[in-house]
């Protein structure tokens, strides 16, 4: 039998028998088949499956899914996603107990902070991550998400996006929390937009309608990829549909005013623990050092609408004499404006790429940062950040991270640059994905 597999150059269907033995960074579980590394989907370490060939494009290793499970893990359950029962790419890692998927991401994280960031093992092994695993966020592990996206087929009908493919599944996924999605299955939507839906700290619903990216018909394959993109990347008619276009987030006493198509953390617990975190961090490694003994100068850089800047701000001891807020998201900046009015020359807010303005923030009779925050998009700060941020001195770097092996990349470029990991929390923020946030603390000075 002959068929193409949608999305890959794989023309013949073939199957084989493996086992797996360990989770990959998205979720897969990796064995061996014909002398090549197989990634599987839909396979927990331990088991022996039959998977069937989805991408065969490389040489060194093929993506598979497994299609028959002949040697089930103690841990595999059944979803609770009805999406995901239907094919959608939400809940990914629904049918693995998420105690246990819980542990397979600390393995990942732990695998790729020795493999790609080259972090020493005994530093590694007395940070939290190692010592008591991926911390869950208070709540279930369904009900967390106060924001998401969903598309909206040619008849107008909204859900989740099939894994692979551009099918538009309409059974509910179990992340958002109760009663954000009501009557959203019986509701008509503008064909083939996109809804932002949020669930506000005051409990209103708001929807947003972006409307459609046409996809380009012209050129070659690779021109239309590239055409693609740049349409993607332009900004999109919005349409309010229900509520408002603006939420409201409160996180300790202050309160955001977001735009319902704008940055906010997706798990609900997750502004507070973060800022837990960054604080608990500062408070334990941070000298001393302006008059009075408070630190003085912070930057919040990936900062958005400055959650991090406020935990700063208001949760040490002494507070801070300026926080520097630096994101490309001219909205978030606003929203920043708005928050921290009352806090006056305290807060300044800097926007454009950080790789460009940090040298606004750095020079002659400009005060250097004693504590540096950085929650990078997917992608991770890279050299150029880093080796900035290193530059600037501060006597303790907060690095967070939602991707595990650009988060371990980004460790590394500070072990170069001069900056040792003290501490690693990782937080299950995304349960019933493979996805996890890592927020690492950092001073000057090399393993010894
Ligand atoms: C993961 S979000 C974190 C936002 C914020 N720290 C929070 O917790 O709400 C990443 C932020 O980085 C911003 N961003 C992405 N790439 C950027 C870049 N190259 N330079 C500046 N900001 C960027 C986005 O606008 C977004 O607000």
């Amino acid at each position: 039998m002959t068929k193409r597999t949608p999305g890959t150059n794989t023309t013949d269907v073939r199957r084989v028998e493996v086992t797996v033995d360990r989770p990959a960074n998205g979720g897969e579980a990796v064995g061996r088949a014909d002398g090549r590394v197989l990634f599987v989907r839909g396979a927990i370490p331990g088991e022996r499956v039959v998977a069937e060939i989805t991408d065969d494009r490389h040489d060194a290793y093929w993506r598979a899914e497994a299609v028959e499970i002949l040697d089930a893990s103690p841990h595999r359950t059944s979803t609770p996603c009805p999406a995901a029962a239907r094919g959608a790419g939400c809940c990914d890692l629904g049918y693995i107990d998420p105690a246990y998927a819980r542990v397979l991401k600390q393995s990942v994280l732990l695998d790729v902070l020795q493999r790609v960031g080259h972090l020493p093992a005994d530093r590694i092994a007395t940070t939290d991550l190692a010592t008591r695993g991926v911390d869950r966020l208070a709540g279930a592990d369904t009900g967390w998400r106060i924001r998401t996206r969903l598309a909206v087929d040619d008849d107008g009908r909204a859900g989740q996006l099939a894994f692979r493919g551009a099918r538009v599944i309409d059974e509910e996924c179990v992340q958002p929390v109760s009663g954000m999605l009501d009557g959203v299955a019986e509701r008509r939507f503008t064909p083939r937009s996109e809804l932002a839906v949020v669930l506000d700290s005051r409990g209103v619903r708001s929807i947003t309608e972006l409307a459609p990216v046409e996809k380009s018909a012209r050129g070659n394959a690779r021109r239309r990829a590239q055409e693609n993109r740049g349409r993607r990347a332009r900004p999109r008619v919005q349409v309010v549909v229900d509520g408002e276009a603006t939420a409201i987030h409160r996180v300790g006493a202050r309160t955001w005013e977001i735009p319902v198509t704008g940055f906010w953390q997706a798990h609900r617990a997750a502004p507070q623990t973060y800022g837990d975190t960054v604080v608990e961090f500062a408070r334990t490694h941070l000298p001393a050092s302006g008059p009075g003994g408070s630190p003085r100068v912070a930057w919040d850089l990936y900062g958005g609408a400055g959650v991090f800047a406020a935990a700063l701000l208001d949760g040490l001891p002494g507070g801070l004499d300026t926080v520097h807020i630096v994101d490309s998201d001219a909205a978030a900046l606003d929203a920043a404006a708005r928050t921290f009015e009352a806090d006056g020359e305290r807060v300044r807010t800097h926007r454009g790429e950080v790789a460009d303005r940090l040298a606004d923030l750095t020079g002659p009779g400009v005060a250097g940062p004693d504590i540096v925050v950085l929650d990078p998009p997917r992608t991770g700060a890279g050299a150029r950040v880093i080796g900035a941020v290193a530059a600037a001195q501060p006597a303790v770097v907060v690095h967070i991270g939602c991707d595990a092996a650009r988060f371990a990349r980004d460790l590394g470029l500070f072990a170069e640059s001069g900056y040792q990991v003290v501490q690693i929390r990782a937080f299950d923020a995304f349960p019933l994905t493979h996805h996890v946030e890592a927020i690492a603390c950092l001073v000057p000075g090399t393993p010894g």
